[in-house]
This record gives C-alpha cells, structure tokens and sequence, in this order.
C-alpha cells in the first residue's frame, strides 16, 4: 500500500493519527467522461478503452457489473491485478483468475498514472478506466464509471436498460449518499479506524444503517421502490462481500447479513440476477483483505468460511 509523490512511490499506509485514528477517503484524481457527442473528447467507441479493476475490490466490481449487464465485454476489454496488495499496491504479478496488463505489460499498476503524467502526486486505485488512443486515465472514480456505462454506449451495444431513470434520480442519489457514506465506505471507517472511539463510531452508524436498509427491504423489492437501480447495484458490491471479509477482518460483527431477513434474500437475488456471479470471486476478495492488510491480520492467514449458500432461493420475487 502506498501512493505516488511527484512521481515516485512511496510505500506507506494511510494516515490516520492526524485525523482522530479516523479512516478519511480521498476523492478521485481522474473525472472526465464518455459522451456520445460528436465534439466531446472521449466518445464511445469500441476497443478505444480499456478496465483496469481487482475483482477484490467492492467500488472496482460496480464497474464489472455495469460492463456485464450493458453488454459490454466485447467492446471494453479489462485487465486484472493480483489480490495480494503489498509494498508497490496493486500489481500484475500472477495469480489465478488476474490477467497481467493485458495492455503495456506492466508489473505495477502505479505504471499506469505515471505513463498518464510522470511527475504525479495520486494514490494509485482501481477500478481506472483508460483510454487506449489519448493513452490517459479518463475516469478512476466507480460512481462516474458506471454512469457512463449506463448510458454512454447505448447506440454501439443496442442495450437500453437503464438503471439510473431520470424520474428516478433524486430518491437515487439520496439512498446513495445515506449508502456510501454509513455502508460502502462504512465498512471501511470501521476497518481502518485506530482509535477505539473512531471505530465504535462507524461501526454503530453502519449498523444503524443496515437496520434501516432491513426495514425498507421488508417493505419493497429494491432500494427505490420496485425498480432495480444502480443504488441496489452500488449496495451490493458491499454486501455480497460481508460475511466474507468485513464482519471478520473490519470487525463489522454486532450482526451478519445472513441474519437479515431480508437483506440477505436480496443480495441472493442480485447475486442471482443472469450474469452477476461471474463477477464475483471469494478467493481473491478474502487473499486481498487478509492477505494484504498486515497491519490488521500480520499472520496473513486466510479464513477457509463462512459457507454461504448463495443459490438457495431468495423468495423476492412476491413483492412484485
Ligand atoms: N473513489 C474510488 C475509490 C476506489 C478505491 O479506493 N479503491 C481501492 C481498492 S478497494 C484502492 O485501489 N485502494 C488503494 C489505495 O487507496 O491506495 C472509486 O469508487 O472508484
């Protein structure tokens, strides 16, 4: 684990001393978007770009997700790093199921932003999307991914699925903002927390949260009422890795999703839902946790469970 200073890696673990023992995100570097313009920089094109995702990480799986369900494999090729992420971050060294750079043959992926500027100052994450004619990161933020993968190649692929209607779009961003903040990044504040007080905050306030996700679940099909929306999709690349990794590893443990009624039949209905558990991978989603962080799990011993039947049948489809 590490970042990128004026173009140098520096191997050192986020810093939280200075911030309460409190884990702080940092924001995206790269924004810029796909648009099916004639004069906007990037335009949807097929083979122009390349994914660069870990099938560990839950923000890089939105994007597997979204490239999945639009139909868009044969248009966006992706590359996947290795789940053990150490010294020099994430990497391309061998390991079943990563591909190496498919692209340049590079060994880290820091390669990738300093190719994009030799003198950056970044953290270096997944999922980057990259454009092979610019050769530049167009966008390294997940929620823009997606989005642009909702709509951007409509006209090349002829899916018209939409899972961020505009009728839709207030109540959608509203659950969002309540998910990522308690729930996607929540686990996170609580994993990486170092203080006793700042762990304590983030997992009640996650908690909280998931038993308020319980309450609207009992009551509707998904997120937003009985339509499946990116909110559902951006939730689940949480939960399905829970049980695995966060209860244990992040000591997210007053309860498991498997104890949520309803919850739990959700997320084995989106795991479920044609195509998604292709792009699920428990192996490298417990070697990168616990593997990698050895500053919470120094032995590096990965747990064999939980056992999760994941196929048993979710019973959701009453709601509609
Ligand atoms: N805002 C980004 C966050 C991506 C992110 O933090 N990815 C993690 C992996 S789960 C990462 O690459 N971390 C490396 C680091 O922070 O140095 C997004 O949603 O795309």
């Amino acid at each position: 684990m590490g970042l990128l200073v004026d173009g140098k890696w520096q191997d050192k673990w986020y810093d939280t001393r200075s911030n309460d023992g409190k884990f702080k995100r940092e924001s995206a570097r790269f924004r810029n978007w796909i648009e099916d313009k004639p004069q906007a920089r990037f335009t949807p094109q097929s083979g122009r770009y390349h994914l660069y995702v870990s099938l560990a990480c839950p923000w890089a799986h939105r994007t597997l997700i979204f490239r999945k369900l639009k139909q868009l494999e044969q248009h966006i090729p992706v590359s996947v790093v290795s789940p053990k992420m150490l010294h020099h971050g994430w990497t391309f060294e061998q390991y079943p199921e990563a591909t190496g750079d498919r692209l340049y043959g590079a060994d880290f992926m820091h390669e990738l932003y300093t190719r994009v500027d030799p003198d950056i100052t970044s953290r270096v994450t997944v999922p980057v999307l990259w454009d092979t004619l610019e050769q530049t990161i167009v966008s390294n933020e997940s929620a823009d991914i997606i989005r642009m993968f909702n709509s951007a190649f409509n006209m090349l692929t002829g899916d018209g699925q939409d899972f961020y209607p505009v009728e839709l779009r207030t109540e959608i961003d509203t659950v969002n903002e309540f998910v990522y903040h308690n729930i996607n990044n929540g686990v996170y504040k609580a994993g990486f927390a170092t203080t006793q007080e700042a762990y304590e905050e983030a997992v009640t306030a996650l908690f909280d949260a998931l038993d308020n996700v319980e309450r609207r679940l009992t009551n509707q099909r998904y997120l937003v009422g009985d339509t499946l929306t990116e909110a559902d999709w951006r939730m689940f690349t949480t939960l399905i890795r829970f049980d695995a990794v966060y209860h244990g590893h992040f000591k997210c443990n007053l309860r498991r999703i498997a104890d949520y009624p309803a919850i739990w039949g959700y997320v084995r209905e989106l795991y479920q839902y044609p195509g998604v558990a292709s792009t699920v991978n428990f192996d490298h989603i417990k070697v990168h946790y616990y593997y990698s962080h050895t500053m919470i799990n120094p032995t590096q011993v990965v747990p064999k469970g939980p056992l999760l039947d994941l196929d048993a049948p979710h019973g959701r489809e009453s709601y509609v």
